[in-house]
């Protein structure tokens, strides 16, 4: 029997189970009965990529699994009909914004133009992004990418990524061979619970892991072949998605306990075990699962949370320039006094690290560590958090107030942020709350009390609208003489005096990277605290005193892929210090281990890959 007839006689019988069974949910595409199958001699991505074949979402269940299309597609199976409503829905809302509004829907249509070029030509798309970082990093990611996240089910075109379903529990080690890649050096997975300020977005949330990655090409200069998004649809928790017929996620509560955790786990293997030097980035995760999948992980996988991690190590950054801004010594660090108003998977790593550097600095004693605690005031969605709390989270309870000392202070379980503003008078207000506006009129009114010559405001929430403050109002209300950094971009402020207000953006993207590819050149096998911290004082030291003076404590996005060299070269070098390195492709680990600091920012610079066409040879098989 020839390859063609023993095919068509396989999909003769698939037809007849098709027709005969609706195997996964209502909305399977069948094949009509009596129509000739087509003859594909190709599988995988080739057939996505392959416009005469393609059906995206409407393969049928049956028809990935023969084609080896698992994973490469969302979990939802659509009629050509639903394709169809989807597609018009969403040219039907950009004719609307068109009409209605000038600035979102503009940067929608340049991240459509961006990602179109991206599906076509990954060398000239990271061309473009890379020589115009500063115009695109904000379509490609924060904060456009929250937009582009919440319409995905409209923007999706061609798919890019993995998706691995709670339908898929026992099938993924074998679905990882489906992606094309023999290596994959990172991955950034999300299961789409938190993104940005904007909450559970489920399956849409792929969007963020896809952005983030653009970061690691751009900015790290990691192989664009060598990079997986993932998407792990555990269901949502999302009224609007669950209802929605269109939406291309399954439509379903989240799993939660054992069984959720039994698909992260699944995942873990699968990946570690088709790639097993692998970096995973957990990437907005509920705060519920970020800090519990970090414990269960990070001392068995090359992985780190970078809501968690990575912003942590941003913030220090900024608060240790803020110091600096003062014109007083890093080491005056331990007498800040801190609001964080948000206590979430960011705000709490945040408070663990500065809480910890405080320590280190005060002589690494339980006692020091202890006296550090008092330095921070936090916030939450029920005001300030003290003993008196009912019910505390664990991971927030080494930072309740206690009793004695709110009293002493004027205040109370529960007072609201400006009270806690106007009796603490601190010298950096921080928000990761992802409720815009929340530093309103009041409370940064409040904060010209700071006993600080020069205040801090940070509001780090992103997307934009989700900024706890606007630049204008931290500026116009507080005054001049402030240290202002946001999550989201802002453009400097006219302070009208013929001085710009300047506008930092404190944002994990300065670390991330850097991490990623300090971790992966270095061959540890995991992400130690020490690495991180590394990464953290690297950013820390990165601007010159003049700069810091200022007001300008974080580099321009414009230096990012110099920013991040610096910073993975402080991560080879700790891991190097802690014996963990083991070396990356050729570069053994007992060379890596001789090589001074200049030798080491060499090695990475010539590891990091740059958008060059390269010469085609064909060579027949
Ligand atoms: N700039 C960065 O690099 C960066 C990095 C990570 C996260 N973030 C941002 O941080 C935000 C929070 O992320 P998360 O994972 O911690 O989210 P989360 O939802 O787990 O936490 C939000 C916290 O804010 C508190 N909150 C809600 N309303 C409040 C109010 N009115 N006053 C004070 N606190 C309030 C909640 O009680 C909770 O503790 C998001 O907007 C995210 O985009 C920014
Ligand atoms: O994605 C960003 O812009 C930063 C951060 O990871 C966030 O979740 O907000
Ligand atoms: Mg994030």
């Amino acid at each position: 029997m020839s390859l063609s007839s023993v095919l068509l006689k396989r999909l003769q019988i698939q037809r007849r189970i098709i027709a005969a069974v609706n195997v996964h949910g209502t909305r399977s595409f069948t094949t009509t009965e009596g129509h000739r199958p087509t003859i594909v001699h190709k599988r995988s991505l080739d057939i996505l990529h392959d416009p005469w074949f393609n059906k995206g979402t409407a393969f049928s269940m049956t028809e990935r699994d023969r084609l080896d299309l698992r994973g490469l597609l969302p979990p939802n199976v659509m009629t050509s009909e639903q394709q169809i409503e989807r597609f018009m829905a969403d040219l039907k809302r950009l004719q609307l914004s068109a009409r209605d509004g000038p600035s979102d829907p503009n940067n929608l249509a340049k991240w459509r133009i961006l990602n179109r070029l991206h599906d076509r030509n990954e060398t000239m798309y990271y061309k473009v992004l890379i020589d115009n970082i500063e115009e695109y990093a904000p379509v490609v990611y924060t904060p456009t990418v929250g937009l582009v996240c919440q319409n995905y089910s409209g923007l999706f075109r061609r798919p890019r990524g993995m998706y691995f379903s709670a339908e898929d529990r026992g099938e993924m080690m074998s679905m990882v061979y489906n992606w094309p890649a023999d290596q994959v050096d990172m991955i950034v997975v999300t299961d789409g619970s938190r993104i940005l300020g904007l909450g559970d977005l489920g399956v849409q949330g792929i969007g963020i892991a896809i952005g983030k990655l653009d970061l690691y090409v751009a900015a790290a200069g990691i192989n664009p072949q060598r990079v997986l998004p993932v998407m792990i649809d555990v269901g949502t928790n999302n009224e609007k998605l669950l209802k929605d017929p269109l939406y291309l996620g399954l439509q379903e509560h989240r799993l939660d306990g054992e069984e959720y955790l039994a698909v992260i786990d699944e995942f873990m293997e699968a990946v570690f075990t088709r790639w097993p030097n692998v970096i995973v980035q957990f990437e907005d995760f509920q705060t519920k699962w970020a800090f519990k999948l970090l414990q269960r992980y990070r001392n068995d996988y090359r992985m780190f949370n970078d809501d968690v991690q990575g912003t942590a190590g941003v913030a220090l950054a900024g608060l240790l320039g803020a110091v600096r801004a003062q014109g007083r010594p890093m080491i005056d660090f331990p007498k800040m006094k801190i609001v964080v108003a948000g206590a979430g998977s960011a705000g709490i790593g945040v408070l663990n690290a500065a809480r910890k550097t405080m320590a280190r600095m005060l002589g690494d004693t339980e006692v020091a560590f202890e006296s550090a605690r008092s330095q921070f005031w936090v916030v939450d969605a029920n005001g300030l958090l003290t003993e008196e709390r009912r019910i505390i989270d664990p991971d927030a309870r080494p930072f309740a107030r206690k009793v004695k000392e709110t009293e002493r202070q004027g205040l109370r379980e529960g007072a609201k942020l400006v009270e806690v503003v106007q009796q603490v008078k601190p010298d950096v207000l921080l928000g990761l709350s992802a409720v815009g506006g929340l530093f309103s009129k009041e409370v940064l009114e409040a904060l010209k009390g700071s006993t600080s010559t020069k205040p801090a405001i940070f509001p780090m929430s992103n997307p934009t609208k989700n900024a706890e403050c606007t630049p204008e109002d931290a500026f116009s209300i507080v005054g001049d003489n402030i240290i202002f950094a946001s999550g989201s971009p802002f453009a400097n402020v006219d302070l009208g005096n013929g001085h710009l207000g300047h506008c930092n953006q404190a944002n994990n993207m300065f670390l991330f990277p850097g991490i990623g590819l300090g971790t992966l050149l270095s061959g540890s096998r995991i992400v130690s605290d020490g690495m991180l911290q590394a990464a953290a004082e690297c950013l820390a030291a990165y601007m010159t005193e003049e700069e810091v003076l200022q007001g300008i404590i974080y580099p321009s996005i414009s230096r990012i892929r110099d920013i991040t060299k610096e910073v993975a070269a402080a991560v080879i070098k700790e891991a190097i210090e802690e014996d963990l390195a083991e070396g990356y492709r050729e570069m053994d680990g007992r060379e890596l281990k001789k090589f001074n600091e200049e030798e080491i920012k060499s090695f990475v610079k010539n590891n990091m890959w740059s958008p060059e066409y390269p010469t085609l040879v064909y060579h027949k098989d």
